[in-house]
């Protein structure tokens, strides 16, 4: 059976600062998966995210969530999204910041307490979020968005600043969501990152140029390794085009 879309792109032009950078983006996101979006700073990454979670005026094209509009005031509270910056308050520790958004979905300690063992940040728990390190605080939003697991959770560049063990225990994490029926989209500009996804989506300079399993991938470009596969299919492309 086909897995069913969490998300659906059709023909989706972004323009910003009077310069295109999303030309007719076509895609499906499929449910309960760990898809990765990656490629190159400004290749339209958060552009895309932006349009997903419904912050991006389009020029055109439809952005379809859960089978609602980008944006619609329903997703509100179905649509996790962790943007670049931290988006948790400074003067707060990171207790008081997860119990904060628990008691914004009617949830209490236990889910916060939780939420912040699952960012492997229980040690911190009672620091103010202002004296943590950069790699802590993204942790701590992260944190704040799995509380309620949320349907579809869009994570910007979520490991950047984080060492490598705990990358992988924040990607263990990310499939079990998964498992338990939430949509990942996280993106990430690190071609190691790409085999733990389920799902990748290329995207160069405003175009997606591969949206395939990793294994599918490597097979299409002739080559086991992601970070040269992500380059033959671009140099394929040019050749195509010329
Ligand atoms: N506010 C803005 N005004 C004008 N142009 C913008 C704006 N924000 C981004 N851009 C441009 O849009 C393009 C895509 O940017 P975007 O931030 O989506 O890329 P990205 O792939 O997320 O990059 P990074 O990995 O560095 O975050 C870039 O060329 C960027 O310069």
């Amino acid at each position: 059976m086909k897995s069913q879309s969490a998300i659906e792109i059709e023909d989706l032009v972004v323009e910003r600062g009077r310069r295109r950078v999303l030309h007719g983006i076509a895609c499906a996101i499929p449910a309960g998966s760990v898809t990765g979006l990656l490629g190159p700073s400004g290749s339209g990454k958060t552009t895309l995210i932006r349009a997903i979670v419904g912050v991006q005026i389009v020029k055109s094209g439809t952005v379809t969530v859960l089978g609602m509009p980008a944006g619609s005031a329903e997703l509100r509270r179905r649509v996790g999204y962790v943007t670049q910056a931290p988006s948790v308050y400074a003067d707060l520790s990171v207790r008081e910041n997860a119990r904060y958004f628990a008691s914004l979905y009617g949830l209490g300690a236990r889910e916060a307490d939780q939420a912040i063992k699952d960012v492997g940040l229980s040690d911190a728990a009672r620091q103010l979020v202002g004296n943590l390190s950069g790699g802590q605080r993204s942790r701590a939003s992260l944190a704040c968005a799995m509380i309620g697991t949320p349907d579809v959770l869009v994570l910007d560049e979520p490991t950047v600043g984080q060492d490598p063990v705990l990358r992988a225990d924040l990607w263990g994490k990310f499939h079990a969501l998964a498992g338990q029926g939430t949509t990942l989209l996280v993106s990430s500009h690190v071609m190691d990152e790409a085999r733990r996804c389920d799902r990748l989506l290329l995207i160069r300079e405003g175009e997606i140029i591969a949206d395939d399993t990793p294994a599918a991938v490597r097979a299409a470009a002739g080559t086991d390794d992601l970070e040269e596969a992500f380059l033959r299919l671009i140099r394929q492309r040019q050749e195509v085009a010329a």
